[in-house]
Parts: C-alpha cells; structure tokens; sequence
C-alpha cells in the first residue's frame, strides 16, 4: 500500500472490504483486527519489488510503478483510481513537436525503463540494445529538467496538466495510460487469504459501479420499464395491494443513473428511490 497520493482511496479501499487496522502514527506496519494479515505502508515505486519477491502477497500502486519496476507479479485487479498518464513532455515555445524528432537528445524522467523502451521502438532497436536517446534519471520535480537546460524533454505524469502548463510543457504523447492496481505475489504465502481480499476488493468496486433502484410502475408497463432496468441477472418485481401496480428494484450503473430515472419517469413510473451500495457481491 501506498503512502502519498493513493494513500487515502486505499484507506478506504480496505474499509469498504471490512479490513480492519489501527494504524500508529509514523509506524509503516498496522495489524489487521479481524483478518490474519500485517499492513505495510511503503512508497509507491517500492511496492512491485516487495510484492515481486513474495515479500508481501499483495500490493496497490500504479501499474506505471509495476512497468517500470520490471518484476514478475500478476496485475490482478484495476482498482480504477489514481488515473493518469505517462507522457512525453516539451517546451511549449521549442522545435519539437513529435517524439521522433527527439531521437537522439536527452529525455529526462523518474520512469527511465518505460522511456528507454519507448525510444528502442521508436529507434526500431532490440530490447535491451543501445540507443541513440539519452534517457538521465532525476527522481522528483522532473519537470523542471528543461528550463534548467537537463534535458531536451521530459516523461512524466499528468493528471490535471497543471504543473506541466506551469512548468511552460505539453505533452506531444503518451507512453501508458495508469491507475491504481491490485498486485498478487506469484508465489503468496496464503493463497486463500489473497482470495478473500480479492473478491471483498471486487464487492467494493462492484458497490461503486452500482446504485439501487427502486420505483413502483403500473404493471402495463413493465415491458418497456424492464428494458431500461433489466438488473444484473433480473430485476425483482413485487406485486402491490393496488393489482394494477408493481414495486421494481434492480441494480443499475451509477454513470446511467439520471437518465434511467428521467426516462422510467417518462414511462409512468413514480415513487423512484436511488440507493446507494455500500457493499456487495455479484
Ligand atoms: N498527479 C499524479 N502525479 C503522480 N502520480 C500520480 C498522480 N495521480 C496519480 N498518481 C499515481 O500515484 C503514484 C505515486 O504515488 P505517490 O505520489 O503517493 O508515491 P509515494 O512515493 O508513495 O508517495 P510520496 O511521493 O508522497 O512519498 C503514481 O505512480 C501514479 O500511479
Ligand atoms: O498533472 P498534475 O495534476 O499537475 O500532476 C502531475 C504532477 O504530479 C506529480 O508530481 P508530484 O507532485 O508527486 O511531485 P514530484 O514532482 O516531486 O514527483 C508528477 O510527477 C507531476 O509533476
């Protein structure tokens, strides 16, 4: 797990799951209180070599932190937070508008291994052979590598694109697109733990691609009531003390959801209730 940026989802990753942990200030290591499990918080980029040497069964960070780390761990599960993207970054008032004119200049970034890989391709080079690009590591504030005359471009995250605008960059294109992942150990110490951390993360991310309908709908239009809100596997139709009326409760996507409520209300259907999932499993 990680202690930055994705420290807070993670958090409230685990709660959603029902993992549960008193965390000491300043101690990296937490013990669960209801599973047999240790807690360990580490640095983002650190997390793929822990987990790739069976170090720890399973960790969450960036898959651009597992693709640059190079190590052999099973990427089991998008944990669809922390999204953005690699990207290749020049000055705003420079000459180079493609990446293939940077072959052969100095590239600068914290994800060396994915830039250098970006540039054998590019180069039209074996993995692992000589290229023609500099690729110079800088660890932090890479952004600023340009101005200060380090390097002819950069690789770097953006998210809102704010410190690449401030910093006077753009990007010209992206090496990966990211987010925060599930990683598993291929050899994890308790396999079964790892299921049931697995299929608790699934509910969570499951309850927050959902949310719970409810309304009640003359039955004459079912059919087409229906169609807008079929459920995961159907929809659960109860009669009602007036026989001309039925109650409807299905799962349905949350991004749907205002459009699904305009058009069952369109339909004749009243009374339509939303309700959020804390948890579940489909
Ligand atoms: N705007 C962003 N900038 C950098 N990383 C981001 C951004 N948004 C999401 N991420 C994800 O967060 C990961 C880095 O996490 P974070 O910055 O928390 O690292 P850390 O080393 O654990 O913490 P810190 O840098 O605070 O010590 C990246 O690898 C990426 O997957
Ligand atoms: O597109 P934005 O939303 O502006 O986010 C991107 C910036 O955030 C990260 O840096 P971070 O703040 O982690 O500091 P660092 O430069 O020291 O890595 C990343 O390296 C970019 O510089």
């Amino acid at each position: 797990m990680d202690l930055g940026r994705l420290y807070e989802k993670c958090v409230n990753l685990l709660k959603g799951s029902d993992i549960q942990f008193n965390r000491s200030s300043r101690l990296d290591i937490a013990l669960c209180t209801n599973l047999p499990i240790a807690l360990i918080f580490l640095p983002a980029a650190d997390i793929p070599t822990f987990v790739g040497e069976g170090r720890c069964s399973i960790g969450i960070t960036g898959v651009d932190q597992v693709k640059e780390s190079d190590v052999d761990v099973e990427i089991a599960m998008d944990l669809l937070f922390g999204k953005c993207k690699l990207q290749i970054q020049v000055p705003e008032n420079g000459s180079y508008q493609t990446p293939q004119q940077l072959v052969g200049k100095t590239i600068v970034s914290s994800f060396t291994r994915l830039t250098t890989q970006f540039f054998e391709k590019l180069e039209g080079v074996e993995p692992g052979s000589p290229i023609k690009t500099k690729v110079k590591f800088v660890g932090g504030s890479v952004e600023a590598s340009c101005a200060l005359g380090v390097g002819d471009a950069i690789v770097d995250l953006v998210e809102s694109g704010e410190t690449m605008k401030a910093a006077g960059l753009y990007a010209i294109d992206t090496i990966l697109d990211t987010s925060a992942h599930l990683i598993v150990s291929k050899n994890p110490s308790h396999p079964e733990l790892v299921k049931v951390i697995k299929s608790r993360l699934e509910g969570v991310l499951a309850a927050q691609k959902y949310v719970l309908c409810n309304y009640n709908a003359p039955r004459s239009m079912l059919p087409k009531l229906l169609k807008l809100t079929p459920g995961r596997r159907a929809a659960t139709v109860s009669p009602l003390d007036d026989g001309e009326w039925v109650a409807v409760s299905a799962m349905v996507e949350r991004k749907s959801m205002g459009q699904i409520m305009d058009q069952l209300q369109d339909l004749g259907a009243s009374d339509i209730l939303v309700f959020e999932i804390s948890n579940c499993r489909v």
